[in-house]
């Protein structure tokens, strides 16, 4: 049995990671953690969520002396926290020798440059950094396994990432082209005025200039072009990516570079037919649907996933799996 502390607890992806574990037989949940002064802390985490009512655990202020009793009781931390956040509780808890699983993106980026670009703060842990891996849970199985300090991957990149991997060998020098809709929970449960109910309209944010393209290219190992939208609907990111491939490329080819998945259960490969968004959310999966014009050689294929769980909270407890190989 594992025993496992979830910091932002109340948060949209902790909340989340807390009913996932809470049902994993092999894991324990030591505490819920929200912060020191939270308007939350010592509520139920059940008067938050109602649909948790079977979830009897309290949100405990994050003091020091609770931070000493997790490296006590625990083996790892879930830290749903904003990035600046993660940033210095995983460096602590991670050098107190726990195994550290951050939903944020303050450890995606082995890159130190990165970070005050595009997260504007310097990375004061570059040793911890160098630790890091990130954890695309279908591609760096071996990496999650031997280390302490897993990055998951954010819920954009995570579905333009799993689309686009298998293809990496036949793309040209043109840049991908990635859309992509994402429900509101997706910036999180605080309140801000552009995720108000009568404010959310479809519309493209972030454009040539969101922090997640850097994240894809970097873990494709080729530059896209990202557009993200704040869609008007609750959970679940669809993204469409249009890319050319080299000359010559065939139906089979793709085929078979979509065969990296075959034993992937959680990741399903369609041709010729496009995935929708109430297949994916609530679930743990992400459905690829993809279609080629052999004569142009452009493929559009479009990735949909619940940004809650394969985006976040889900693809965490698959790095929790694989790293505990349970
Ligand atoms: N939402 C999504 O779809 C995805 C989010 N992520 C990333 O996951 C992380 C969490 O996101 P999300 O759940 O949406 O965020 P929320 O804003 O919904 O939740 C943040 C949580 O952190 C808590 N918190 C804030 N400050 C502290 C602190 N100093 N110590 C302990 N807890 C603190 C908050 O509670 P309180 O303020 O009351 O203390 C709250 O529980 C972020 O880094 C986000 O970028 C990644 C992929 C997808
Ligand atoms: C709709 C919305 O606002 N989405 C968030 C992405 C959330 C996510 O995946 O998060 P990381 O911050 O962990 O990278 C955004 O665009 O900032």
């Amino acid at each position: 049995m594992k025993s496992i502390a979830i910091i932002g607890a109340s948060g949209y992806t902790g909340a989340q990671m807390t009913a996932l574990i809470y049902e994993q037989p092999t894991l324990s949940i030591q505490g819920l953690y929200v912060s020191e002064n939270s308007l939350d802390k010592d509520k139920l985490l059940s008067e938050l969520y109602p649909n948790y009512s079977h979830i009897s655990l309290a949100l405990q202020p994050l003091s020091p002396h609770a931070k000493d009793t997790i490296v006590a009781e625990c083996d790892a931390v879930v830290l749903a926290t904003d990035h600046k956040v993660s940033l210095h509780l995983a460096a602590w808890f991670y050098q107190q020798g726990l195994v550290v699983f951050d939903l944020s993106g303050a450890y995606r980026f082995s890159d130190l440059a990165q970070y005050p670009k595009w997260y504007g703060f310097e990375h004061e842990y570059p040793q911890v950094l160098a630790q890091a891996v990130y954890g695309l849970a279908e591609w760096d199985q071996g990496q999650i396994e031997q280390t302490k300090m897993i990055a998951v991957p954010g819920c954009y990149p995570t579905a333009s990432l799993i689309a686009l991997k298998p293809l990496a060998p036949l793309m040209t020098q043109t840049l991908p082209v990635i859309n992509a809709v994402s429900g509101v929970t997706g910036a999180g449960r605080k309140v801000q005025l552009h995720t108000s109910f009568c404010e959310v309209s479809l519309m493209p944010y972030g454009v040539l200039g969101h922090r997640h393209q850097p994240e894809i290219a970097t873990h494709l190992g080729h530059e896209v072009i990202f557009t993200p939208h704040l869609g008007n609907f609750k959970r679940g990111i669809l993204a469409t990516i249009t890319v050319e491939l080299e000359a010559g490329t065939t139906t089979e080819d793709i085929e078979k570079a979509y065969g990296v998945y075959d034993n992937s259960p959680l990741v399903t490969v369609k041709h010729n037919q496009f995935p929708k968004l109430d297949d994916v959310v609530q679930t743990p999966n992400c459905h690829l649907g993809w279609k080629f014009d052999e004569q142009t050689h452009y493929l559009v294929v479009s990735s949909a996933i619940d940004n809650l769980m394969k985006g976040a909270a889900s693809q965490a407890l698959q790095c929790i799996k694989i790293h505990y190989k349970l």
